[in-house]
């Protein structure tokens, strides 16, 4: 895999960051980026959140990601009517989850609140390790 360029959007004070994974080949780009699989679950589409579930176990089972801890950022919280984190976690399944550490956390990214949480979990699942 060539240059990553992940973009996290992070809005407090109203200012953009970005993670940008860069090296040059063979340098592990890959490797590490597998650590973790961010997936991002629209909260207010539940008509595909079905699409999501039978995405998210296919690459769950995908041999690169065997040892990548997910988490699940529950976007759109903001607004109203939007599914929960439990109705989420219910619909997903996650408690079948078992070969993989998870979290789920509810975020709205327009202003990012919830953001930093989540990230504070990949970070201290790095810690344990
Ligand atoms: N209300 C609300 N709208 C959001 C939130 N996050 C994103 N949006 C809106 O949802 C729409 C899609 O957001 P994007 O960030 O472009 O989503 P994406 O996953 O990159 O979309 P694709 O490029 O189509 O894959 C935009 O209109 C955003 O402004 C949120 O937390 N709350």
């Amino acid at each position: 895999m060539g240059i990553l360029f992940t973009r996290i959007w992070r809005l407090f004070n109203h200012q953009e960051h970005k993670v940008i994974i860069v090296g040059l080949d063979n340098a592990g780009k890959t490797t590490i980026l597998y650590q973790f699989v961010i997936v991002v679950v629209d909260s207010t589409d539940r008509e595909r959140i079905s699409v999501t579930r039978e995405e998210l176990y296919k690459m769950l089972a995908h041999e690169d990601l065997r040892k990548a801890g997910l988490l699940i950022f529950a976007n759109k919280q903001d607004v109203k009517e939007c599914m929960t984190v439990a109705e989420i976690s219910q619909f997903l399944k996650l408690t079948s989850i078992k070969d993989h550490q998870w979290h789920i956390q509810a975020c709205c990214a327009l202003t990012g609140e919830g953001l930093c949480q989540g990230l504070e979990w990949m970070m201290s699942r790095l810690k344990i390790r």
